[in-house]
């Protein structure tokens, strides 16, 4: 990259403590000088803003190791296929954000700055131009929901035919976008492994204010069009390691989990065996227990073990996840993979590195970025 990326981050870091307001700028530049470029975006524009930060912070930290960079910003550039994206459009957001340094570096702002920065953001232009060309995959895969079943009040699951052959890896998540909610993309795991007929389950809880989730669950019917974005996501089954695994899954965290131990299972061999702990707050919340209980009498190589953390009266194990992998003598020989409430996620991690797991045999998702 042909560029000097220290007052990109210097000036940045003034920035960064003005990132309500200077966000607010830049959006405001943006629309003012390009008025149709809104249609573009979501209706509620508050998703957008945090993600563009998000976004723009780990871009500027990482200018220092290009390949990491590019790899992001590629599939960046793939990614904005889906919102109708050209390449024009990059130079109305270049003006904008040169303008919006401008305002908010102030007195850290030089010629040497903005020309660091114009170059910065060139570069990353060009990379997600010139991948978003590159990729013959569609933007987006319409796909029919074939079927909905609601599992409790505010958990459904949905089964999805894409009409067009729709590529994923057991433990990646897709964006979905609905008819009700233009332009609003939200991010949901693939709860199977790839399939001969080509469908797709989601797991779907409604939460309080989310447009898409109580949307796919309460309002979806059976005979209704999605819009799939592609399938993203590194959190994918392992390759044989010669351990056994530990799948720790909170909630609709399941889903992801769900679609690597059948992916695993699926292949005739004796090992690895899976443990799944499968956590929710009452027992009416596991809503896939029974399905879990049909997978584990297809394959002897897996034990499910239902935990319920807040409801008194269940018959069953009560704990949370990250207490429950402490009852065991030692998870150390396993590769863990673990899903659900970031706050269950960090306590589990924490739980297995004080075990002795090494970090790189334990796997969870990076949050996913529009989840
Ligand atoms: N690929 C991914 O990263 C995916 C992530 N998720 C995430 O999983 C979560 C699932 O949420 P819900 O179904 O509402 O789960 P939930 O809130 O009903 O909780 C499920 C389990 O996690 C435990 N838990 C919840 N909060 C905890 C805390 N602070 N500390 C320790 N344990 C805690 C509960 O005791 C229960 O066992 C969401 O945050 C969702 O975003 C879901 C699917 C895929």
């Amino acid at each position: 990259m042909q560029f000097d990326p220290r007052p990109v981050k210097e000036s940045f870091a003034l920035i960064e403590p003005a990132a309500v307001r200077a966000i607010a700028y830049f959006y405001g530049h943006l629309f003012a000088a390009h008025p149709r470029l809104r249609a573009l975006f979501p209706p509620a524009m508050n998703v957008q803003r945090e993600r563009l930060f998000r976004a723009l912070t780990r871009i500027v930290w990482s200018l220092d190791c290009p390949p990491g960079l590019t790899t992001d910003l590629a599939r960046l550039g793939c990614d904005h296929r889906k919102y109708g994206v050209t390449p024009a459009h990059y130079a109305a957001v270049g003006d904008a954000l040169l303008a919006t340094v401008r305002r908010f570096a102030a007195e850290a702002w030089s010629p040497e700055v903005e020309r660091a920065w114009a170059a910065a953001y060139a570069t990353a232009a060009e990379i997600m131009i010139e991948a978003a060309a590159a990729d013959t995959s569609p933007p987006w895969w319409p796909a029919e929901v074939i079927g909905h079943e609601r599992r409790t009040r505010d958990i459904a699951v949905l089964t999805l035919r894409p009409a067009l052959p729709f590529p994923f890896l057991p433990g990646q998540y897709a964006t979905v976008q609905t008819a009700r909610w233009p332009r609003v993309w939200r991010a949901f795991s693939i709860a199977n492994a790839p399939r001969a007929d080509n469908t797709l389950r989601l797991h779907v809880r409604a939460v309080p204010g989310g447009w898409v989730s109580t949307t796919l669950t309460r309002r979806t019917r059976v005979g209704d069009t999605l819009m799939l974005g592609p399938a993203r996501g590194t959190m994918t089954a392992p390759a044989p390691s010669g351990r056994d695994i530990l799948a720790v899954a909170g909630g609709t965290g399941l889903a992801p989990l769900k679609a690597i131990i059948e992916a695993v299972i699926a292949a005739d061999s004796p090992r690895p065996r899976v443990h799944l702990l499968y956590g929710a707050r009452s027992g009416g919340e596991l809503y896939d227990l029974p399905d879990l209980i049909r997978m584990r009498a297809r394959s002897p190589r897996l034990q499910v073990l239902p935990v319920v953390s807040a409801e008194p009266a269940y018959e069953g194990l009560h704990g949370t996840l990250p207490d429950v992998i402490g009852h065991f003598p030692s998870w150390r020989d396993h590769d863990a993979f673990v899903c659900g409430p970031p706050a269950m996620v960090g306590q589990a991690v924490r739980r297995l590195r004080q075990d002795g797991m090494p970090p790189d045999h334990i796997h969870h998702d990076r949050h996913p970025e529009e989840h």
